[in-house]
This record gives C-alpha cells, structure tokens and sequence, in this order.
C-alpha cells in the first residue's frame, strides 16, 4: 500500500511521524508534497526512503490512499489542481471538520472518507474520528482503520456530529492544557513549588485519570463522587469550580460551532453547496 499526504504542516507531519513510528508504514510507502518544498524535504531527512514529490499530482498519481492535511478554505484550490488525476479506487480523506463528504464527492470521482485526527496520536493515542462517503465500501473501511489503528483508537461518528466530538479530541488537548497551564501558573505564584515538577506531575493525574475513564470504567461523576470525601477538601474545591464555571461550557460550544458554521457556509460557497 502506498499512501500520500498533501500538506506536511503541523497534522500532516504528525500523522506521518506516528504512522512510521507505529510500524505501520515504512518511509518508502509515503508520496509527500507541501506548498513550500522545504517542509517535506525536512521530513525526508528525518525518514529516509520518504519519496518528495514535487507537485500534489505526482503525490495522487503514486498513492491508494491520499490524506489531504490543509485548512478548510485551502481545499477547493487543492481539488481543482488534482481533481482530473484521481482514479475510481483511490480513497481520499479530508482531515479538516467544515468540509463536507458531500462537497468532495460533488467534485471527484474516487472514495471520500473525513478522518478528523488528534495531536495525541503522536503518542499513538487518542480517538480518530472517521466518517464516509457513499463510495467507501466494507473492505475500505477495515483498510482505513486498521491503518489508523496503528495510532489511534478510530471511532465512527455521524458527519453531523463532527465539531461536537472534534471539540473533545481534537480541540480537547488544547483546552485541558489551558486549564492545567492556568493552575499550575497559579500554584507557582502561590507556593513558589518548581514549575517543571508539577507539570510531569500533571501529566502523570491526566494519563491515570484518562485510563479511569476508558479501562476502568469511572464515569466522570463517580470520580468526582469517589475522591471527594464527604466535608473533605476536594468538595469544598469541586464547589467553587461548579460556581465559578456556570455557563462556560455552553459558551465554550456556542464559540467552536459559531467558527465551525462560518468556515462552513465559506466551503459551500467554495464548492458551489446551497444546501446548508
Ligand atoms: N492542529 C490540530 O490539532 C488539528 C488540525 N486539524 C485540521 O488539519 C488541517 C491542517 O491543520 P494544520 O496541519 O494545523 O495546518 P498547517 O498550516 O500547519 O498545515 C497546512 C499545510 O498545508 C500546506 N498547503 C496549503 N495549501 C497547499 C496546497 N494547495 N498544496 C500543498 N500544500 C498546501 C501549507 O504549506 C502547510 O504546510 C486543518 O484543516 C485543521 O482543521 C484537524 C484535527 C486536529
Ligand atoms: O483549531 C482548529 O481549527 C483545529 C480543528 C481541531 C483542532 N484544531
């Protein structure tokens, strides 16, 4: 199997990272091109055997399987340059939340999937979300994910649930990274503890909290219920959050689906879509 990635950016680099760490590829099975060559020679020294392509068509012309890893409104100028080159049995999967299956498959002719990824596969972990399109059949999805399973947990989730599970984890990283970053700044300031010390210590609460939740069964409720002892210190703590975060949450979703909703009616102008 040979795989392409257009776009060797901050998730275009990750993935192919993870999938040659993973074993899942060997360099020699990737085709790569990015705007500015420089990027993907980079990643060529870094793997040797990686194949450069100098153009995105030589990139569609050698792969299966072609991971299209550019912004959302990078995608129709993209399309346009490959569009005539892409075969019937090629899968090509579109990285990014706003794109609709529906305006790919509107323009070309291969198999359309939507594998949104998440910065955690850089240590093979984490959820990949994967949707399809009409032309994908059985055998294309077990190929898909077991190549993702190499770096990933992959999840099929409706195409109309997307920002909601990509906010989770995609977005999530980010968001629980501001929330430690916040408390521990603070913990600093208050106790002059090292800052270094307390963020390995962070990491090693949010890995044993995460396989709770996912091996050990917990919901988030019974966490909370199991540590925090009854008039103990984690209850009067829990308290104050439950006060001082009323609302943010639904903020949180209104602010990620306003950009989501924007950046979409951008692509179906772009695709030429007044469905939506
Ligand atoms: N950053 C993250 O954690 C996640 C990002 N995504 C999605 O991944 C997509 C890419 O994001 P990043 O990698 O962070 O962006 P990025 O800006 O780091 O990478 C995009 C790359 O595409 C290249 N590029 C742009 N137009 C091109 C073209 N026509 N031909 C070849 N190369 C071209 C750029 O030079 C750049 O290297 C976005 O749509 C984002 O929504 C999805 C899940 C997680
Ligand atoms: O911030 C962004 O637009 C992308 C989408 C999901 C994670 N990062």
């Amino acid at each position: 199997m040979k795989v392409g990635f257009i776009g060797t950016g901050s998730m275009g680099s990750m993935l192919l990272d993870a999938f040659i760490a993973s074993g899942a590829l060997m360099p020699q099975q990737i085709f790569a091109s990015n705007r500015s060559l420089e990027k993907v020679n980079l990643l060529a020294q870094r793997h040797p055997g990686l194949n450069v392509c100098s153009s995105n068509v030589e990139t569609v012309k050698n792969s299966d399987i072609v991971f299209l890893c550019v912004k959302p409104l990078q995608y129709k100028v993209l399309i346009d340059e490959i569009g005539n080159e892409v075969k019937p049995n090629q899968i090509l999967v579109s990285i990014t939340s706003p794109v609709q299956t529906h305006h790919l498959e509107s323009v070309l002719t291969c198999k359309i999937a939507k594998i949104i990824p998440s910065i955690t596969h850089l240590t093979l972990s984490g959820a990949s979300l994967c949707m399809y399109g009409s032309r994908i059949n059985a055998e294309d999805r077990l190929l898909l994910e077991k190549l993702l399973g190499f770096i990933s947990r992959p999840l099929e989730i409706q195409e109309s649930h997307v920002r909601i599970t990509s906010d989770f984890s995609s977005c999530g990283p980010a968001f629980i990274s501001f929330f430690l970053d916040q408390w521990i700044q603070a913990a600093v300031e208050m106790t002059g503890i090292g800052r270094e010390n307390l963020t390995e210590l962070a990491g090693e609460m949010l890995l044993g909290t995460g396989k709770l939740l996912t091996e050990g069964g917990f919901k988030p409720h019974e966490l909370q219920e199991r540590v925090a002892v009854p008039g103990g210190i984690t209850a009067e703590a829990l308290a104050l959050l439950k006060q001082s975060l009323d609302g943010v949450f639904h903020q949180l979703i209104s602010t990620t689906h306003a950009k989501y909703d924007e950046d979409l009616s951008k692509c179906n102008t772009l695709f030429g879509d007044s469905k939506t």
